[in-house]
């Protein structure tokens, strides 16, 4: 069977220049994406400089050999590549299924170019299937969360392994949202930045340049 997640990291890796400085997403999808990058590095001599979007990211790009610097030690980021939970055919999407958004974020929205890495699950015609999560302060999370419930969004704490809230990298909760369709992104995306003790949510909106999906056994480019 074709690992499609492989197949589009391994092909994004084409996409970076030597010199550019390049964003690394989190997940399984950008695994494999961060590791032919690896491999073009020591294959070809390719220099390029890393951003991590994760903890889990650093660590593997670091256990790769690629150089890595944070958001702030640069001037800019040439091109960032993530995977995805959800794009529509705006390209706007869900991500932070990996816990990643905040950082996702940031490097995304201080990136030149953003492309996104998809296996043909991940393409949606409506968002809001995919549980959208909302990076919250530990300290009132639960006033959050009963007014999450009151609005109807069926939210839950997310949990690790053992049972207990889990933490971001930047040591908040997260609170996923169950909406089950969203039919206005833009407006939820406003009233969620918007409340007191949300940090961030994972609707990306008007972020993504490019997509890379995975079809068909054959890699499809989408732009905008
Ligand atoms: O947003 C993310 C992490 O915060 C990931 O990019 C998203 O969850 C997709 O992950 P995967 O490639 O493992 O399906």
């Amino acid at each position: 069977m074709v690992n499609e997640k492989k197949m589009v990291g391994e092909r994004a890796a084409e996409f970076v220049s030597d010199g550019m400085v390049v964003g690394l997403g989190t997940g399984s999808t950008a695994y494999y994406f961060v590791m032919a990058l690896a491999k073009r590095i020591s294959e070809e001599g390719l220099k390029i400089s890393g951003v991590p979007t994760s903890l889990e990211t650093a660590r593997l790009a670091e256990k790769n050999g690629i150089k890595m610097y944070s958001v702030d030690e640069v001037d800019g980021v040439d091109l960032t590549i993530d995977g995805a939970d959800e794009f529509d055919p705006q390209l706007n999407g869900i991500k932070g299924g990996g816990g990643a958004l905040l950082i996702e974020k940031i490097i995304a929205s201080n990136s030149k170019e953003v492309i996104w890495i998809a296996d043909h699950s991940k393409e949606v015609s409506q968002l809001g299937s995919f549980p959208l999560p909302v990076e919250v302060i530990r300290e009132g999370s639960k006033h959050l969360l009963a007014y999450f419930t009151d609005k109807g969004y069926q939210p839950t704490l997310r949990v690790n392994d053992e049972g207990e809230p889990y933490l971001t990298d930047n040591e908040h909760y997260i609170i996923d949202l169950h909406l089950e369709g969203i039919t206005d992104a833009q407006a939820l995306s406003e009233e969620l930045i918007h409340l007191v003790g949300v940090v961030e949510h994972g609707l990306f909106l008007d972020i993504a340049d490019k997509v890379i999906l995975a079809k068909d056994g054959n890699c499809q480019i989408i732009e905008k």
